[in-house]
């Protein structure tokens, strides 16, 4: 039997910002109103579990990672009740909702921050890293090279230099302190009180700073990580922690621990490798990521995407692969930012319809749960004239009417321009003229997430992958409790012809899943397919009588 607890195994994942979604009472901003009220149409769509943007008060120096207050909404979001009232829907509706907790950082705006820097005596003043020198922690890097020249700023007030990983206006947490460690336990308690599902854990890696060591990925953060994990399991079973650790697979694995730490940690190294995978029309960068991916603990989950509110980050990419994704997807220099690109899915991709699909289907299928980022499931786009990563932020697009049907208010008032060029723009491109063309991305997005869901063999099975003569066919098998599938895609922009070794599914009938249609039984001969340009098929294999599909053949868990 399928345990409930382990519901993130099967889960298809939304990630949205609630400014960005739609705005109740027309101020120009997204709110928690705006949200209920499209609670229906995620529902329709057929996600399970919606992965929020920091919704606390916040200067926005950061988007809202500058948290001011852990235990608030921020104002514009609407009041406590507002969110009281979309959990209750949301969750009436079988959906789970997820926050970001901002763990590693606050706001220099902060209360907290305020009372440390005012003297050295303040109960608060230890909650943050002081140095009268900036030479400390020298091995650990710089995380917003393109904005930051240091860890350390130099305070005024406090007489003393403060640390952090990322904004200067953003300085980190001490975790050495007992207090601050309780009260962010204590945050995280009051939250789940409140009805969320969970937490994505922002930035992770960060909270401890070691001297002689680069401060990232510490055994203290690991040790806290489990205290976290502990008041989980016994206080509120079923709820997660999804690790946004942006570390190569071998160093976000002890984030898994012996699935006594957290439940999900998203795999950053794999999803610039799909994309290299289709521009280059070869599966080795795809399958070299995964024998760089070791096991996890049955009870654990990778979190697989494409696009986010961050740029597509090029941290996990060394020097020429960070190189061939800068020519092949940002060669106007606007389009980059910090090591990354700053771009949607769909301009990334020439809005071309084949490749959206592909790169979806991947995510779909590889192992892991699959998060869909707002306005990708429509094939958004982006403004790259936009500062920092706000180009990829801007108001959900649901009708042709002004500002998109996100809000009634003057297009001037909103929190950010809606897309209006004659490509990606809002008359163009949204929900409503989507929904009402039943081939349309968005329909074509319902249907896959509705085939994921049919199959548990996607969030559960072993993956073998096969290796045809051609490096522009990715196949591979998934299989779970006797259910085998097959997965095949063709990389490229050409026609491809493929044959691959099933001998093993001797007698076996592929069944492609959306047309339920019958292909040749497969024999003791490869089995031949072709394939259009960037095309694929989602196969189950269908056992005929006295088959007992046990093949021999080496199966790696991932
Ligand atoms: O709170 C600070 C930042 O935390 C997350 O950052 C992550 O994204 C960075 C890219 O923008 C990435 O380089 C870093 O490794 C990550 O920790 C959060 O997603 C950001 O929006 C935020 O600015
Ligand atoms: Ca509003």
């Amino acid at each position: 039997m399928i345990s409930e607890t382990l519901w993130f195994k099967d889960a298809v994942f939304y990630e949205l910002h609630v400014k960005a979604f739609c705005d109740g009472n027309d101020d120009g901003i997204g709110d928690f109103r705006g949200l209920i009220n499209k609670l229906d149409y995620l529902e329709w769509l057929g996600v399970d579990c919606l992965w929020l943007l920091p919704f606390f008060p916040s200067p926005l120096r950061d988007d809202g990672y500058d948290v001011a207050d852990y235990r608030q909404i921020a104002p514009d979001y609407g009041s406590m009740e507002d969110l009281r009232m979309f959990l209750d829907e949301a969750h009436r509706r079988g959906m789970r909702v997820i926050s970001d907790l901002v763990l590693n950082h606050t706001s220099d705006q902060h209360p907290w921050f305020q009372e440390a820097r005012s003297s050295p005596q303040s109960s608060k003043r230890d909650y943050y890293v002081w140095s009268q020198s900036n030479r400390r922690y020298d091995k650990a890097r710089i995380i917003f090279i393109d904005t930051e020249k240091s860890n350390w700023t130099w305070d005024p007030m406090a007489n003393a230099y403060y640390w952090h990983r990322f904004f200067s206006h953003q300085p980190d947490l001490n975790y050495d302190n007992p207090d601050l460690q309780r009260a962010m336990l204590d945050t995280m308690s009051f939250w789940l009180e409140q009805g969320l599902d969970g937490f994505r854990c922002d930035a992770v890696p960060y909270l401890f700073e070691r001297e002689g060591t680069i401060c990232e990925n510490l055994p203290e953060t690991h040790a806290y990580l489990k205290e976290v994990r502990k008041r989980i399991d016994e206080n509120y079973r079923g709820r997660i922690l999804l690790a946004e650790a942006n570390q190569w697979p071998a160093d976000v694995r002890p984030y898994f621990g012996d699935g006594d730490e957290c439940h999900m940690a998203f795999h950053f190294p794999l999803m610039p490798r799909l994309f290299m995978g289709v521009r280059s029309e070869d599966w080795h960068p795809i399958v070299d990521m995964f024998t760089h991916t070791p096991p996890i603990p049955e009870n654990c989950q990778w979190c697989l995407f494409l696009r986010n509110h961050d740029e597509l980050t090029l941290e996990m990419c060394a020097g020429e692969e960070r190189d061939y994704m800068y020519y092949a997807y940002a060669r106007d220099p606007q389009m980059r930012r910090n090591i990354g690109i700053a771009r949607r899915l769909a301009p990334l991709l020439d809005n071309d319809r084949r490749k959206i699909e592909l790169l979806n289907s991947l995510v779909f299928t590889l192992p892991g749960s699959p998060i869909v980022y707002y306005g990708d499931e429509i094939g958004m786009g982006d403004n790259v004239h936009l500062g920092d990563r706000n180009g990829v932020r801007t108001p959900m697009q649901w009708t042709a009417d002004r500002n998109g049907g996100f809000s009634k208010t003057d297009p001037s008032k909103l929190y950010l321009p809606a897309i209006t060029d004659s490509v990606y723009g809002f008359q163009a491109i949204n929900v409503d003229s989507q929904q009402q063309s039943p081939h349309s991305l968005l329909h074509w997005m319902k249907r896959m997430i509705a085939g994921r869901k049919k199959y548990p063999a996607f969030g559960r099975g072993t993956i073998v992958f096969l290796r045809p003569q051609t490096d522009k066919v990715f196949a591979y098998l998934r299989e779970y409790r006797g259910e085998t599938l097959l997965l095949v895609h063709n990389l490229a922009g050409s026609a491809q012809a493929v044959e691959l070794d099933l001998a093993r599914f001797e007698g076996a009938i592929p069944i492609e899943v959306f047309g339920d249609s019958r292909f040749p039984t497969i024999g003791k001969h490869p089995y031949a397919l072709s394939l259009a340009p960037y095309g694929f098929y989602w196969f189950k294999l269908q056992r005929t009588m006295g088959d007992d599909f046990s093949y021999g053949f080496e199966e790696s868990v991932i």
